[in-house]
């Protein structure tokens, strides 16, 4: 088993497979009995903005500030997402991924190395299962990540989303859990028993992530905390999309017998002056 310090820098932003494993290890974990073993992966601002939302720049790519060739960090950020995408069985995003980012041509891993520990060491297939949610079932469904066919895709909707894309002749691989919308619940169990997804990345915004947290349907998180400050709007006064949008800290609406979502820190890890990488426990108190 490797060893997993607490606390420790990354020896170069290109982070090699021995401190993905050590930082990351899944070993030990424990995959409940009704539904896979759960982490959601997002890097965050300090003020909690997940992406800036101005024209021309939706997706996640300035937090993590991909676009600055100096910030060596980007890297490992993509890294460890890339990892988590290798090690999972599922990767889930919602229609809010596809609508903002129309030429990303899917959630599996960019990297060779990482793709050989996929196959080699944990023997899974090539790809994860796309898993894409939407209640609306308003997908642009000319996204690249239906034309690939090396790809196995699931939209997870509700009657209404099914509605919606039957009737632009979309009921191939499409899974209805729930009744007007999405049961996240139910969702979790099917993808368990139906899909055999022990391990499932979260990829998603602040929203999805949140109603998954608030109902204690995720294990683990993985944070890159970037030093930006954003500030809540943008450009047009439009409320920027956040890391913690639905979280309720109100005890009354919880279900039952399910406390606030509590982080335990595993590991906290650096490798440059513009990046802190948590990955945390998820305790339900
Ligand atoms: N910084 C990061 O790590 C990441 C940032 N992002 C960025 O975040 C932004 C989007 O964030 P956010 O608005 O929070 O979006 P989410 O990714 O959480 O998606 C919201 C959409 O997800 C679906 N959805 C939400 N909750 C549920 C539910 N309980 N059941 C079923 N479907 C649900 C709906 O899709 P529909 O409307 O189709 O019904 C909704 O519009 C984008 O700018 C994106 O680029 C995205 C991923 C990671
Ligand atoms: N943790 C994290 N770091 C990034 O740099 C990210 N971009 C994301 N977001 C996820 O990555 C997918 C592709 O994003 P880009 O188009 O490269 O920005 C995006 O769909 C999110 O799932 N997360």
């Amino acid at each position: 088993m490797t060893s997993t310090p607490f606390l420790a820098v990354f020896t170069s932003p290109e982070v090699q497979l021995p401190e993905l494993t050590s930082y990351l290890s899944l070993d030990g974990i424990h995959v409940p009995n009704d539904r896979p073993y759960v982490w959601q992966n997002a890097v965050t601002s300090l003020d909690g903005v997940i992406g800036l939302a101005e024209i021309g720049c939706t997706d996640a790519g300035p937090i993590a500030m991909k676009h600055m060739e100096q910030v060596k960090g980007s890297l490992t950020d993509w890294r460890i997402l890339n990892f988590g995408w290798a090690c999972a069985d599922g990767v889930l995003v919602t229609g809010a991924n596809l609508r903002n980012e129309p030429e990303f041509d899917g959630w599996f891993t960019r990297f060779q190395d990482l793709q050989n520990y996929r196959q080699t060491n944990l023997k899974s297939p090539d790809h994860p299962l796309q898993i894409i949610v939407t209640n609306s079932g308003e997908l642009p469904l000319d996204h690249p990540v239906f034309q690939r066919v090396d790809l196995k895709v699931l939209i997870v909707t509700g009657g209404r989303g099914s509605r919606c894309l039957a009737e632009r002749g979309k009921s191939e691989n499409v899974v209805v859990c729930g009744e007007d919308v999405v049961d996240l619940r139910q969702l979790m169990k099917v993808l368990k028993e139906s899909y055999q997804i022990q391990t499932l990345d979260i990829s998603t915004g602040g929203a999805f992530a949140s109603d998954c947290l608030n109902l204690g349907l995720i294990d683990e998180v993985r944070y890159t905390l970037s030093g930006q400050i954003c500030g809540r709007v943008n450009s047009q006064n439009q409320q920027r999309p956040v890391l913690f949008p639905n979280v309720r800290f109100n005890w009354v609406d919880r279900p039952a017998g399910l406390g606030n979502p509590l982080i335990h820190y595993l590991g906290i890890r650096a490798v440059d002056e513009h990046f802190v990488f948590v990955r945390g426990r998820v305790e339900y108190r």
